[in-house]
């Protein structure tokens, strides 16, 4: 039999090096891929900008009228969002003794120790090959590098502010155990057959809500979050034990990315919303077959066995968003915060200059016992907002999660009803669906006779168009209390429609990005493609199949070589390559294996195999 085989002179290629520069032309394509990659839910529009804030929310349920102090008591609490704050919380949660530099290298808390369960030394009528301590996994990337990168987009952002609403992180779900060879060997039983167990799955990286965080600042010290490896098998079939998983907690309100490449925002992975909620992100990989498994009634004495399944790893970009019900939006100067503390019990900077608030400011004002309401006053926005003008746009995303607007407009402006347009075109070209909640018109500054004249053409103006405002005179607290009520009333019902949303979003699956990285594992080894480097005689057997089972191949054992011949030819890799056109000496590249492609007949190819087997190789499931 001719058999066309490829010659392993095998030198291993750095991590992850058959994913980088793909330049070369795409020569032949085994079957069409739809399914190789991950796919993920379509990016949610947002600025992107960098400017971060901190926010303190408080429990609802905690806002309780203090009756004690009589009519006097405000309605109300409050909470501030000043940098005195961030500063001071900041400070708090320093902890004194770590080494930061240390700290920073290699996570801090959540990194599991890695265990190496070699030869089982109770038992030494058990013959154990195969397992060194270098087996214990590499990480892959180059995380300082990234972190890098990130701070030199937050540059201009004072320090302190950094990682408030924003932060960048790295998961890694654990290794899957080694299997391991080794063979029975008891008195009075001859030949007691192969006893090399499987390794053990990987931990898994799970992300929860926990309704006790208000921020993302524990992540400014604790980057790196690795799941633990499973153990290696062990004679006697043990198999290995399974992976220590990690949890994740961010704050209610946060939404997880996957890294960006460049400045470009990231898929968007997770919205979590509720506290509880929990999502399997990454699942551990899967453990390598010891030799016990792959005996056969043909083959009774295998010495083979495999490694373990290298864990998913993603760097991730989270990003909490304020929980206000209610967006104080408007132009610069209207009256957004005058209107807040005219409401609440919030004292925000008030000035007769634009831009006085640089920051959201949050309020919660009490309609009853206990209904109350959190109102969040943001910067204002100017013409060009969306495309990053003034300071209006950064706080734009917080509004999001905002189920109703109260827009302030200012009376006493030269048009009131162009300002009102352009406002609320930047809402809208910032995001259609943030232009979309149902909103309120506050005309202000009724107090002053230039608003008072506008008032009726204004009213006229929006009338046409279906929209009924209303007006007020936020410093003197005259049409507050409608604004507030006509919010309060609006809230209700939107929160009404809410509940039945969210009753049905409580039953999505949030695991999809695990589920995900399970199709993608068990991707058929027959979906390849070939690229051909002809400058350097090289071709790239690109697929998740193929190249899983190299990494999980444990080139220690002779038979592995003997199994890889045989799913290159099952897989159809050799017939394509041959169709492709490779030549004796060419270099062929499948995963971090580097081969030389051998024409002649020195090699020979796995016994039994048949030349052009194209049926369907699956990765096997177990563990
Ligand atoms: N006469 C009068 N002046 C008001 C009224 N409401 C606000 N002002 C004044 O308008 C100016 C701007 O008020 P702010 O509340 O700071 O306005 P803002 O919308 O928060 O402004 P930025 O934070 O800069 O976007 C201040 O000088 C206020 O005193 C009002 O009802 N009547
Ligand atoms: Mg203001």
């Amino acid at each position: 039999m001719a058999c066309a085989s490829v010659a392993l002179s095998c030198y291993i290629l750095s991590a992850g090096s058959s994913h980088k520069s793909r330049k070369s032309r795409k020569f032949y394509r085994e079957k069409p891929k739809p399914s190789d990659s991950l796919h993920f839910p379509p990016a949610i529009h947002s600025a992107g900008g960098e400017a971060t804030s901190y926010t303190r929310l408080p429990l609802k349920d905690d806002f309780q009228l203090d009756l004690s102090s009589g009519l006097s008591t405000p309605f109300y609490d409050v909470i501030k969002l000043r940098e005195a704050a961030v500063l001071a919380v900041d400070s708090r949660s320093k902890k004194p003794s770590k080494p930061t530099g240390f700290l920073e290298e290699i996570g801090e808390g959540y990194d599991v120790e890695e265990e190496f369960l070699g030869f089982d030394s109770d038992d030494d009528d058990e013959v154990i090959f195969g397992i060194e301590s270098d087996d214990v996994g590499v990480e892959g990337l180059d995380e300082d590098e990234e972190l890098k990168e990130d701070d030199v987009k937050e540059k201009g952002v004072p320090a302190v502010m950094r990682c408030f609403d924003r932060a960048k992180i790295y998961v890694k779900a654990g290794d899957g155990g080694n299997g391991v060879v080794a063979f029975r060997r008891e008195k009075y039983v001859p030949y007691g057959g192969p006893s090399g167990g499987d390794g053990g799955k990987g931990g898994d990286v799970y992300v929860e809500v926990d309704g006790s965080m208000n921020s993302l600042l524990p992540f400014r010290k604790n980057v790196h979050f690795r799941a633990g490896r499973g153990g290696h098998g062990l004679g006697k079939k043990q198999a290995g034990g399974k992976g220590e998983d990690v949890v994740v907690k961010v704050a209610p309100g946060t939404v997880i990315r996957e890294s960006g490449k460049g400045p470009a925002e990231g898929v968007l992975l997770l919205e979590l919303l509720n506290p509880g909620q929990r999502a399997l992100l990454l699942p551990g990989g899967r453990g390598g077959r010891g030799n016990a498994s792959f005996k056969t009634g043909t083959r009774k004495a295998p010495k083979i066995a495999e490694n373990g399944e290298a864990g998913a790893e993603m760097w991730l970009d989270l990003e909490l968003k304020l929980v206000a019900d209610v967006g104080i939006v408007g132009a610069p100067n209207a009256g957004k915060s005058t209107l807040l503390s005219a409401i609440t019990a919030a004292q925000p900077s008030i000035a007769d200059y634009p831009f006085t608030t640089l920051l959201p400011n949050l309020g919660v004002v009490s309609m009853d016992y206990d209904e109350t309401m959190v109102v969040a006053d943001l910067p204002g926005l100017l013409e060009g907002a969306h495309k990053g003008f003034g300071l209006g746009h950064e706080f734009l995303r917080h509004t999001e999660r905002c189920a109703v607007l109260v827009h302030v407009v200012d009376g006493s402006s030269q048009r009131p009803d162009y300002e009102f347009d352009a406002v609320r075109l930047e809402l809208e070209l910032f995001s259609p669906g943030l232009s979309e909640k149902p909103y309120i018109v506050a005309f202000n500054k009724m107090d002053l006779p230039e608003a008072y004249e506008k008032w009726h053409s204004f009213k006229e103006y929006l009338k046409n168009r279906g929209i009924e405002p209303l007006c007020m005179s936020a410093m003197y607290g005259q049409g507050t209390s409608d604004v507030i009520a006509a919010a309060y009333s609006l809230l209700q019902k939107e929160m009404a429609k809410r509940a039945v949303e969210e009753e049905w979003a409580q039953s999505e699956n949030l695991n999809h990005v695990a589920d995900s990285i399970e199709k993608q594992r068990s991707a058929s080894m027959n979906d390849f493609e070939i690229f051909h480097e002809s400058s350097s005689n090289t071709w790239r057997v690109v697929g998740a199949g193929i190249e899983r089972f190299v990494q999980m191949t444990n080139w220690r054992y002779n038979e592995s070589l003997r199994r890889f011949q045989h799913a290159l030819e099952a897989c159809g890799v050799n017939k394509a390559l041959r169709k492709g056109g490779v030549r004796e000496g060419d270099t062929v590249i499948v995963g971090e294996m580097e081969m030389v492609w051998n024409d002649g007949n020195e090699q020979p190819g796995p016994s039994g195999t048949k030349k052009g087997v194209s049926g369907s190789v699956r990765w096997p499931q177990f563990g």
